[in-house]
């Protein structure tokens, strides 16, 4: 397994089980949402153009995101193996990666889906916006971020679905209990291909 996605809605705990699993693969991790907030925070001219955006919960326009991860994934960890969190959030977005991939000459090895209820969903993003107080952390936002994903992200899992490439996790429980699920579903479906 070198070349993963995670996809799941806002507060599935991809962020973490992505960590996680990028440490005991041994692949760069990557996530958008990730180096958009730190370049949000030093505001460089990426973060500028971005932080609107985040701020109400929206996606950011395709081909400033595009830009970024195809730069991203040039560099030199990346060409060794990834996992990817964040990216692709829309189905212009999962032809870009398409085509990155190709220029790369590599392939998607899987994409794993986290999935959990909106009503647990917006239950711990509230929750660690009392802790962790990101911006875009209030229950208006959540509920619009939420509505993005289903509107959006989820023809991104029929498109993989139909390749053949996705793998459904389910994200509910502690923490530990769905990252051996996680690591279950990357070994178990290793042979594949
Ligand atoms: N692939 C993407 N396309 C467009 N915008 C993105 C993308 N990834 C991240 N973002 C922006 O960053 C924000 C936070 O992303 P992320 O940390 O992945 O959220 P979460 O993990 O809570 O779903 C998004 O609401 C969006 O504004
Ligand atoms: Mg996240």
């Amino acid at each position: 397994m070198k070349r993963m996605l995670i996809i799941g809605p806002p507060g599935s705990g991809k962020g973490t089980q992505a960590e996680r699993l990028s440490a005991s693969l041994g692949v760069a991790p990557i996530s958008t949402g990730y180096i958009f907030r730190a370049n949000v925070r030093d505001r460089t001219p990426l973060g500028v153009a971005a932080a609107a955006y985040l701020d109400n919960g929206d996606l950011v326009p395709d081909e400033i995101t595009n830009a970024m991860v195809r730069s991203r994934l040039g560099e030199d960890d990346a060409r060794e193996g990834f996992l990817l969190d964040g990216y692709p959030r829309t189905v212009a977005q999962v032809e870009e990666l398409d085509d990155i991939l190709a220029g790369h000459g590599q392939e998607l090895d899987l994409v794993l889906q986290l999935s959990a209820g909106d009503e647990e969903l917006v239950r711990r993003l509230l929750g660690r916006a009392k802790d962790a107080g990101r911006s875009d952390d209030t229950e208006k936002v959540i509920r619009h971020r939420l509505a993005l994903y289903h509107g959006q992200t989820e023809a991104v899992l029929t498109r993989y679905a139909e390749r053949g490439q996705l793998v459904r996790v389910d994200g509910f429980g502690a923490v530990d209990t769905v990252s051996e699920r996680v690591l279950r579903a990357t070994t178990l479906t290793s042979g594949r291909r």
